[in-house]
């Protein structure tokens, strides 16, 4: 059929692609394009005169018109093409199947490998090694394993080259995003080149094939062609990764990190030596990942839209926020609220109060002396240098605040500090209000640091609005656990209006009023939130996305609970988000950002 090769194109090749572009929109990082670009000249480069051999030497031929006509060093304008589509569409599928994944917690392997890792890395070279080896032979021999030869010998050596570069990366990382990413297009390509045999569109020429078929009239080195170039494009994407893992996780031996990581940065990164890897770090970095999972199912899952540096720094300040609130809500007396606080208060001061770089061994040996050992990396990796020290301290005084429900004096106003709205709006500030800029923080400097004043001041003042409003939605959540523990974050002015007192609602929970109580705050809450979500719009493009998913899948809980009919009973008196829900709401704010 006439121009049947760019009919394939137009009915399987581009389609697809064109589905995944919308699929990973959302989440596509102006990294990406340097990933995906890089590697599509690469395979192009290396493709084409390897391609041109094989249709001047007849290996395959296709009929005069099923082309269009333009042709490259003897290629046609539709082969060509399908250089860059197969690139691109298996590099989506890798990025959409990686995107989950922490990259620097696999780096640990490149110094210390298992042994079944080391071990993996040289059985996997060898396989290669044999391969291509097999593949010399049979172009050597000709006749039958020509072709076969052909794209063993030609594919191989640079599946060696990336194997051996980040071999152990490789097989560290989880098979769902290796072996899927390679298979998947793989097999639908298959069924694409099964098409296209059966109707003509190019023809293996016999004589240089071994005429296997692996199904249908699919020749086995067509086969072996997608499934070898295939990998050899996620081996590429690893590649990236790893490099780009090394920039974003150690700040000693990249300390700024621009927007996007410059080629420079990636060679540079190719040539790190792993002694220099701070493995500690990454220990570090996996104990955070491991606390933000245990305790926040929301900031989990939200956790992985955030790239490169700004997701690391989030994830520790998490862990050091989550760190200093389990401390003090741990305590078994006030004297050791006291003494967390103090202790807690002094770290800050070394950070902010003296000269941190002639302090750092000072402040190292203070952790080692003041706090156990599951809260080591929590504080050394604080990203403090790039936080403002003012909220950090606001929230050591917020949690000094909450303590006072376990550890008061023995007046009335103590035992329930919430006397009013404005000390719920008070503590909201200082537990979350403080987060909030926290976070934003952190956003200005690694996507704009120089944004001006008056946005930073608009940014900063909406995050503390929407930090509370945040806190609202967790004490309307979690009223009835809180009151298990003797706490009450309803105003005790709001109380009274319904006739109640603190005491009652430690008592009986639920119940119509503190229904209706619940209700107004999540009405409070959702104040707040219309008044600071159109300030979003200003947070720098790479991160609105991802605080806006990260906010939603938070304020979603508020919905859920909203939506409950007279205090339904909840799952361990919490409201959840269904997994189907919470999935919709971030995919509905990342394609609304
Ligand atoms: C993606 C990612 C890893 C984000 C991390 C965000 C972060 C640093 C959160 C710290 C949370 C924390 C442990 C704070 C201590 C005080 C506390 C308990 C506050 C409550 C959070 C709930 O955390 P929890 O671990 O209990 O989670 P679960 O409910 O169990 O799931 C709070 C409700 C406060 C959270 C407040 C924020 C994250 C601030 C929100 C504001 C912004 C993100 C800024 C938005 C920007 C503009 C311009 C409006």
């Amino acid at each position: 059929m006439a121009y049947d090769y760019a009919l394939v194109h137009l009915k399987y090749t581009i389609p697809l692609a064109a589905l995944l572009t919308v699929i990973a929109y959302p989440i596509f990082h102006r990294i990406h394009f340097l990933q995906i670009g890089s590697l599509i000249v690469v395979s192009f480069l290396a493709t084409l005169p390897w391609d041109s051999y094989l249709i001047r030497s007849n290996i395959w031929t296709y009929p005069p018109d099923a082309i269009i006509g333009p042709r490259l060093y003897g290629i046609p304008i539709e082969e060509l093409f399908f250089f860059v589509i197969q690139t691109y569409i298996t590099s989506l599928f890798y990025i959409l199947l990686s995107k989950p994944l922490f990259h620097p917690l696999y780096l640990s392997t490149q110094r210390n490998s298992p042994q079944r890792i080391a071990r993996g890395k040289v059985i996997g070279q060898g396989i290669l090694v044999a391969l291509t080896v097999y593949g010399v032979h049979q172009i050597r021999t000709g006749g039958p394993g020509t072709y076969l030869g052909l794209i063993l010998a030609w594919a191989f050596p640079f599946a060696l080259l990336t194997f051996t570069v980040a071999g152990r990366f490789i097989l560290t990382l989880p098979l769902t995003s290796t072996v899927v990413p390679i298979i998947i297009p793989t097999v639908y390509l298959w069924l694409v080149d099964e098409l296209a045999l059966g109707r003509g569109t190019w023809a293996i020429e016999s004589g240089t094939k071994l005429g296997w078929c692996l199904f249908g009239v699919l020749d086995i080195e067509e086969a072996t062609f997608f499934l070898a170039t295939n990998i050899l494009i996620v081996f590429g994407m690893a590649v990236f990764d790893q490099y780009l893992a090394i920039i974003f996780a150690f700040p000693h031996l990249f300390p700024k990190v621009p927007r996007s990581p410059t080629p420079l940065m990636l060679v540079q990164s190719r040539f790190s030596n792993t002694k220099q890897y701070d493995l500690e770090r990454i220990a570090g970095l996996s104990d955070a990942v491991t606390r933000l999972k245990a305790k926040s199912r929301s900031f989990y899952l939200a956790n992985s839209l955030f790239t490169g540096r700004l997701r690391i720094d989030l994830i520790l300040l998490y862990s050091f926020c989550r760190l200093a609130d389990d401390l003090i809500d741990d305590s078994t007396s006030r004297a050791e609220v006291k003494s967390w606080t103090t202790k807690l208060y002094k770290f800050l001061d070394l950070h902010y109060k003296s000269d941190v770089k002639a302090n750092k061994a000072r402040i190292d040996d203070y952790i080692d002396e003041a706090f156990p050992p599951e809260a080591k990396s929590a504080l050394k990796y604080l990203p403090a240098t790039i936080l403002p020290s003012q909220p950090l301290y606001q929230l050591i005084e917020g949690f000094e605040l909450d303590s006072q429900f376990s550890f008061h004096d023995s007046s009335e106003s103590a035992k329930f500090p919430i006397a009013d709205e404005d000390k719920l709006n008070y503590y909201g500030q200082c537990v979350a209000g403080t987060v909030g800029e926290l976070c934003v923080a952190l956003i200005i400097e690694h996507c704009e640091p120089e944004m001006p004043d008056e946005r930073k001041k608009m940014l900063m003042s909406a995050s503390r609005t929407m930090g509370v409003a945040l806190q609202y939605v967790n004490i309307a959540r979690d009223i009835v656990v809180d009151a298990e523990m003797g706490r009450v974050y309803l105003p005790t002015t709001w109380l009274k209006e319904e006739g109640l007192t603190p005491e009652d609602v430690v008592a009986h929970p639920r119940g119509k009023h503190v229904e209706n109580l619940r209700r107004r705050l999540l009405s409070e809450a959702f104040k707040l939130y219309d008044e600071a979500r159109p300030k979003m719009n200003g947070i720098p493009k790479e991160a609105r996305g991802p605080m806006i998913g990260a906010v939603e899948t938070y304020m979603e809980i508020g919905r859920v609970l909203r939506e409950l009919e007279g205090g339904v009973e909840l799952e361990r008196g919490k409201a959840t988000v269904p997994g189907g829900r919470r999935l919709k709401t971030v995919l509905k704010a990342l394609f609304s950002a």
